[in-house]
């Protein structure tokens, strides 16, 4: 008998037959094994959650054989984490770009079709490597996986509402500005739910295109259209037996609208280019930044959808609203990325704080953190000052509330301006301030033209 070790695999690939099989390879013998479709997903996953072996397919639809978005990703990874261990998965592989990729910082390279024994020997292996690393650096926390800060009494509400509802099956809509956490309180009702050890499935309907929405969300069948050399089911029948998360809901056309609604009225899916109906068990879990009720006013969204869907509404408050959470936010970020990063930074200067609680933060949580995140990578004291924050304006407008958007290419941009100067135009030096690799600060400073 296997015994199941402890470990925290993840697999990024957009075949969700590469992803099945792997899964259950995998499933066999360590105790978590998440699986993605869309790479746009790595950051949020890498940040969060912290895998021990990252599997990560070098070829995504955008560009089919050079294996470039592999790399892409495989330096996003590394920005975020340098020390994640990741292995590259291709089905063009060869030896010069196995060779690469080793260079670019991967531990290792399966090609597809891959030999089961082989597949889990080298994940074995980058997992062991990575436990002794791990062993050896006793003092390095584990990332603060799933960690969700309340402090304020609007928060605390919605998380007692969260586990309440959680153990039911009840359909939950969840409703907030961008950046507000939607995503991760919808892991965290399904960690809390009875089919915490089924599939999480989160699909991005704000990212479908129209052809693929039917497909990607019901499957087709061998045939239905040109590409459809195999069966193929979809994200529903991946997340039978546990929860889907269906984001950016609001953003679905009206016959989409209808066609989703079918499927939840009739508890099955047909795969496209198929008859045959297939029955679901899944909870559904629904989020979106727009105001869906106005929207099914104006008939832009269906009644019966929205009762459907919204049997448990949470609003999620703006971050302006819960000024409580800010603070703890933004230490809780503060700790995690000096840990990262190793800087010796630890506090926020009192006339920081001030400022924090006071501006507006438009892009919610995830502005907060990316600005603590960047603050840290070019902080050299122990203490953060207001000049080391970005909060957009903050310098012409001082303490005023703020109502712009916000743009975090320009703050990046600002960023790689700030630790240029810093390091005398010392790309090496400038790269390692921000904790990138040279590749990667090279490459943003082509796409800002820098
Ligand atoms: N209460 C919280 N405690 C700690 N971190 C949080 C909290 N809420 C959100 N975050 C972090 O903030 C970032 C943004 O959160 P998330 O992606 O869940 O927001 P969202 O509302 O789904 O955004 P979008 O609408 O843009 O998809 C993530 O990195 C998440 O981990």
């Amino acid at each position: 008998m296997t015994t199941i070790q402890q470990g925290k695999i993840l697999i990024v690939d957009d075949d969700t037959d590469v992803l099945r099989a792997a899964r259950l390879l995998l499933k066999r013998h360590f105790s978590q094994v998440d699986f993605e479709k869309n790479p746009q997903k790595i950051p949020y996953l890498v940040t969060n959650f912290d895998y021990d072996v990252i599997l990560l397919d070098m070829n995504f639809t955008r560009d089919l054989s050079s294996g470039k978005e592999g790399f892409e990703w495989l330096d996003r990874i590394l920005d975020i984490n340098p020390k994640a261990a990741v292995v590259l998965f291709t089905a063009y592989g060869d030896v010069e770009m196995a060779v690469r990729a080793i260079k670019a910082g991967a531990v290792d390279f399966v090609l597809k079709p891959w030999e089961n024994e082989k597949l889990l020997a080298t994940i074995q292996k980058a997992f062991d490597s990575r436990q002794q690393q791990s062993a050896e650096k006793a003092t390095v926390p584990v990332a603060a996986s799933n960690n969700l800060i309340s402090v304020s009494k609007a928060m605390q509400d919605i998380l007692e509402t969260a586990a309440r509802v959680a153990e039911t099956d009840a359909n939950v809509l969840i409703l907030g500005e961008n950046g507000t956490g939607k995503d991760l309180l919808a892991r965290h009702i399904h960690q809390l739910s009875l089919r915490k050890d089924k599939s999480f499935v989160s699909v991005d309907l704000g990212a479908l295109s129209e052809t693929l929405f039917e497909s990607e969300l019901f499957g087709h069948a061998k045939g239905a259209f040109t590409d459809a050399r195999d069966d193929r089911m979809g994200r529903f029948e991946e997340a039978n037996g546990g929860t889907i998360f269906l984001d950016e809901i609001g953003n679905i056309t009206l016959p989409f609208q209808a066609k989703l609604l079918t499927v939840l009225q009739h508890r099955s899916v047909t795969r496209v280019g198929s008859n045959k109906s297939i029955p679901i068990n899944v909870r559904l879990i629904c989020a979106t930044n727009r105001n869906i009720s106005h929207m099914a006013s104006q008939y832009l969204f269906r009644q019966d959808l929205l009762y459907r869907i919204n049997t448990i509404e949470i609003q999620l408050p703006a971050l302006r609203e819960r000024t409580e959470d800010i603070i703890p936010l933004a230490e809780h970020f503060l700790g995690m990325y000096r840990k990262k990063y190793n800087r010796p930074v630890a506090f926020l200067h009192d006339s920081l704080i001030q400022q924090m609680e006071q501006y507006d933060w438009p892009g919610n949580i995830r502005e907060l953190q990316h600005a603590v995140e960047r603050a840290v990578i070019l902080s050299q004291g122990k203490t953060l000052m207001p000049k080391d924050v970005f909060m957009k304006n903050n310098a012409a407008s001082g303490n005023e509330k703020l109502n712009t958007g916000y743009n975090l290419e320009e703050m990046e941009q600002n960023m790689i301006n700030q630790a240029l100067k810093k390091c005398n135009g010392n790309i090496t030096e400038a790269a390692r301030e921000l904790g990138l690799s040279r590749a990667a600060l090279y490459r943003r400073m082509e796409k800002y033209n820098i």
